[in-house]
């Protein structure tokens, strides 16, 4: 889809930069926070949430990293939230202690379907829409509902026309 046809009124474009920044951020409001001050593990929702838990684990010096593989949104429309592959049973318990990342919150399912499964987990997302605030226990940024965040890895660089070229 075109980005110009995008059913989003507004485009929110993170570069790595801006992206290891708040998601450094999240790490530091998370620190000390577990069962006790620790973080027994981090587990990253798939895909997006990958780059995040990596910095939040590089942080907070946790070296116990898993994965719950979550597919809800093809390209920029939303099907059924699911789950395609769990974390290690007996490391996640009922969640307590774990750390549940993902890069943002939107319509807040698909954290919505993770908490039924580890209700005792603490769920971080780095962006969060107004729909989804109450999934998420921390997050940095909060963007508005009618916005369409663009990751990192989903861009490029290209060329742009100076502002007096483009008519
Ligand atoms: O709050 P929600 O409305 O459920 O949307 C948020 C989820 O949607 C995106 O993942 P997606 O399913 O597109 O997969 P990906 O992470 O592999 O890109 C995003 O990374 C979140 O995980
Ligand atoms: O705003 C978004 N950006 C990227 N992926 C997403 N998945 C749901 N909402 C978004
Ligand atoms: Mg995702």
């Amino acid at each position: 889809m075109a980005a110009d046809r995008l059913p989003h009124e507004k485009g929110f474009h993170v570069s790595w930069d801006q992206l290891h920044r708040d998601a450094r951020a999240l790490a530091w409001r998370l620190d000390g926070r577990g069962p006790e001050g620790k973080w027994r593990a981090v587990v990253a929702i798939t895909r997006g949430g990958m780059a995040p838990a990596m910095i939040v684990a590089r942080e907070l010096d946790i070296r116990t990293v898993d994965t719950i593989s979550v597919k809800s949104y093809d390209h920029q429309t939303q099907a059924d939230t699911k789950v395609l592959k769990t974390p290690d049973a007996e490391l996640m318990g009922d969640g307590t202690g774990i750390l549940v990342v993902d890069d943002l919150v939107d319509s807040g399912k698909t954290l919505e379907v993770v908490r039924e499964l580890y209700p005792n987990a603490h769920f971080a997302t780095v962006y969060a829409k107004p729909k989804g605030e109450a999934m998420v226990d921390t997050f940095i940024t909060g963007v508005s509902q009618d916005t369409w965040i663009f990751f990192p890895w989903d861009m490029a660089l290209q060329y742009v026309e100076p502002y007096r070229g483009r008519d």
